[in-house]
């Protein structure tokens, strides 16, 4: 693993935009292990909650992907959270964040399946500071991912999923969406977070 894993490119890119598209970010052959990992598991996907904790609820109007928490039942697993891990210390060594974990989940978009525009984080809600999604393969149409400019109805980009490419904004910046998916579409998406106590809860899981 290279110490340098987000080179000095994205990391001014972060700086001064709040969020980078880093194509190839991970080896083709970890995307395999992952994608194989996906498969492994794929009866075991679940529609995905909003909110967090006991707030969790399901509703299929905002966002219809299906999703698997990370339980280190791999090394392809494994292995992308110390990837996140090294890159986590870079984003404090550049930005002094205070970035203290990391939680992610695979997430599987079938035919139709979407996300609506959505905030990951609302300033003192959350402890995420910066959003990762990780694309696993690359789907011919669908399921693109819409960021929208701070504040504001205009787009910012829209990123066409490739396996390999990494992108990462600010939780609370960036308004977000997914479009409807017409190819299946895999990624991990997953969130630096900072300890900090939300409601006299302390670091709640997610
Ligand atoms: O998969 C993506 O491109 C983004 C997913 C997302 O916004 C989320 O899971 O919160
Ligand atoms: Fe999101």
């Amino acid at each position: 693993m290279t110490a340098q894993l987000i080179s000095n490119t994205y990391l001014n890119a972060i700086e001064h935009t709040g969020y980078a598209i880093v194509e190839n970010a991970i080896d083709e052959q970890l995307i395999n292990d992952l994608i194989a990992d996906c498969y492994r598991i794929n009866p075991h996907f679940h529609v995905a909650g909003i909110g967090r904790l006991n707030d969790q609820q399901i509703d299929k109007t905002v966002r219809k992907d299906k999703t698997f928490w990370f339980d280190s039942s791999s090394q392809a697993q494994i292995t992308y959270l110390a990837t996140m891990e090294a890159i986590k210390t870079q984003l404090n060594r550049e930005f002094f964040l205070g970035l203290f974990d990391y939680e992610c989940h695979y997430a599987k978009y079938q035919q139709g399946d979407f996300y609506k525009k959505h905030y990951d984080a609302f300033k003192g809600r959350s402890n995420r500071i910066f959003t990762t999604v990780c694309y696993l393969n690359s789907p011919a149409s669908g399921g693109e991912l819409v960021i929208y400019k701070p504040k504001s109805k205009d787009i910012e980009v829209v990123i066409k999923p490739k396996a390999g490419t990494l992108v990462m904004f600010e939780s609370e910046r960036f308004m977000h969406e997914v479009l409807p998916a017409d190819d299946v579409r895999y990624s991990i998406a997953g969130w630096f977070r900072k300890n900090a106590s939300i409601s006299g809860i302390i670091d709640p899981p997610r």
